[in-house]
């Protein structure tokens, strides 16, 4: 049921049959102001009932769709920045990060059961099918702690080596990450790798010791190898098993109890880093950002440092794990923008969003270029493609900062791009999903490496792959 005005919103909130609800404070106490003007429909009841334990139950009598509804409304309303914690999870390749994941969104009432058919978060046909993380992926969720509300933002990311950057991109927008090993393999090369990565930049680590309900997990033995190879203190790893449910609380309590809130600077001028983007054929460039210093609002006429580009914050919004719009961003916290950008040069992954009115004085670091491992050729069957496939490269690009190509043109095929990619299983999803995404046709060169020569005289060349 959707309801289209105040009052059938204000009926179908007094229909429901729900158990009398303990009286809590109006929810202006709890929150200094509203994240969102709530759309007119609600805004008057909203902030006068107990609308936010009523969201945590679905009554029976209230629609799947409105149920929703109202949950969103609830995720949106702002929290202190002292409440606010943004952690990634990350873990060697099916390790569980993903269960995990979905079992978060799932207890903290952000996703509901029905909709959890198959991995939520793994939401491209290329993921589902072959069972892993290809992109990161963010969600904010909802937690009440002693009474407390939450914020917490969630980046899960890859496991598999080739899509190491998009984990190194997370890392950026958090405090804290969840460290998932499997009680029954232990620490793997990943699980090592994405450790260094999180101490670098100094991220609260929680170990967590996944797949407890394996009849072959040990997680005494886990422990001691996270201790030894490691050396992370694994005192207080939690036990969990992601599948089966159990241990999540005890996470959601660490997240909120050890992950420390970001830092106040919403006074200060706007800095905001770009972790990711994607285009929109209808809307343009979508940039995925993280708030590090100041406030953006909807409206704002914003700068990216980099490309040196004005545009208008037309849109503004939270990932839940859909987007949402809202009203006003602050420090501390992830969102996602429209501002109706059509090259997609002008809003690179790694670029700082400030105000054109009040710029920051320096650019946020930014992320090191990925280095290309494997390169091989790509060229449109159809040689009138060519136009067409540059396109879809510049567009890949975006939401997969990782891909290199460069014209290239080969007298048997014709034009075509050389590429780089971070591994083998990286560059057969990128020419898997320029045929899906963009409905080409293409043929690819057998895949090279760079070699490195050392010459009888002492001289030492790499060669371009399959070059001179
Ligand atoms: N028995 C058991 N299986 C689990 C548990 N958690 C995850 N799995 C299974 O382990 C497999 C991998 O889980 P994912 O969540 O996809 O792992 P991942 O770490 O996200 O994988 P990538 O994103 O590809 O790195 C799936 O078949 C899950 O059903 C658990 O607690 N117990």
């Amino acid at each position: 049921m959707v309801c289209r005005t105040v009052d059938m919103a204000r009926q179908l909130f007094l229909s429901t049959n729900a158990p009398p609800l303990p009286r809590s404070p109006p929810l202006h106490h709890h929150f200094s102001k509203p994240f969102l003007s709530p759309p007119p429909l609600y805004s008057s009841f909203m902030f006068q009932s107990n609308f936010r334990v009523l969201c945590r139950t679905q009554p029976k009598e209230v629609s799947d769709a409105e149920f929703t509804t109202r949950v969103g409304l609830d995720r949106l309303l702002k929290v202190p920045i002292s409440n606010i914690r943004n952690f990634c999870i990350m873990a060697h390749i099916d390790h569980g990060k993903s269960t995990l994941a979905d079992k978060l969104l799932q207890l903290t009432g952000t996703v509901q059961s029905r909709e959890m058919k198959e991995q939520f978060l793994d939401n491209m046909d290329l993921e589902r099918e072959r069972g892993i993380t290809i992109k990161l992926q963010a969600a904010r969720m909802r937690y009440m702690f002693k009474t407390k509300p939450y914020c917490l933002n969630l980046i899960d990311t890859p496991g598999h080596v080739d899509f190491s950057y998009e984990v190194s991109r997370s890392l950026a927008a958090c405090e804290g990450a969840l460290l998932v090993v499997d009680a029954s393999q232990g620490v793997e090369a990943q699980t090592l790798a994405n450790v260094y990565l999180a101490l670098e930049n100094n991220l609260e680590i929680i170990p967590v010791l996944n797949k407890i309900d394996l009849p072959g997990a040990e997680p005494d033995r886990v422990i001691k190898e996270i201790e030894e190879v490691i050396g992370l203190d694994c005192n207080n790893a939690i036990l969990c098993s992601a599948k089966e449910g159990i241990g999540i609380t005890e996470i959601l309590n660490a997240i909120v109890e050890r992950i420390p809130p970001p830092c106040d600077t919403a006074g200060s001028p706007l800095r905001a880093l770009i972790f990711d983007s994607y285009y929109d054929p209808y809307r343009g460039v979508i940039v995925y950002f993280r708030v590090i210093d100041g406030t953006i609002k909807k409206g704002d006429k914003i700068y990216f440092m980099a490309s040196k580009k004005d545009y208008f914050a037309d849109e503004i919004g939270v990932l839940s794990p859909n987007q949402m719009q809202v009203e006003e961003l602050y420090a501390g916290e992830v969102g996602y923008l429209s501002a109706s950008i059509r090259s997609v040069a002008d809003a690179r992954v790694g670029d700082t969003i400030t105000h054109h009115g009040r710029r920051a004085e320096n650019s946020l670091p930014g992320y090191e270029e990925a280095t290309p491992m494997v390169f091989c050729g790509l060229f449109p069957v159809d040689a009138d493609q060519f136009p067409e496939l540059r396109d879809a490269l510049e567009k890949l690009q975006l939401n997969d900062a990782a891909l290199k190509f460069e014209p290239e043109d080969s007298s048997a095929m014709g034009f075509g791009f050389r590429c780089g990619f971070l591994g083998l299983l990286h560059m057969e999803i990128v020419q898997e999903r320029l045929e899906r995404e963009y409905s080409l046709n293409l043929i690819t060169t057998a895949p090279s490496v760079v070699y490195r020569v050392n010459c009888a005289n002492g001289d030492i060349m790499t060669t371009l792959p399959n070059g001179p």
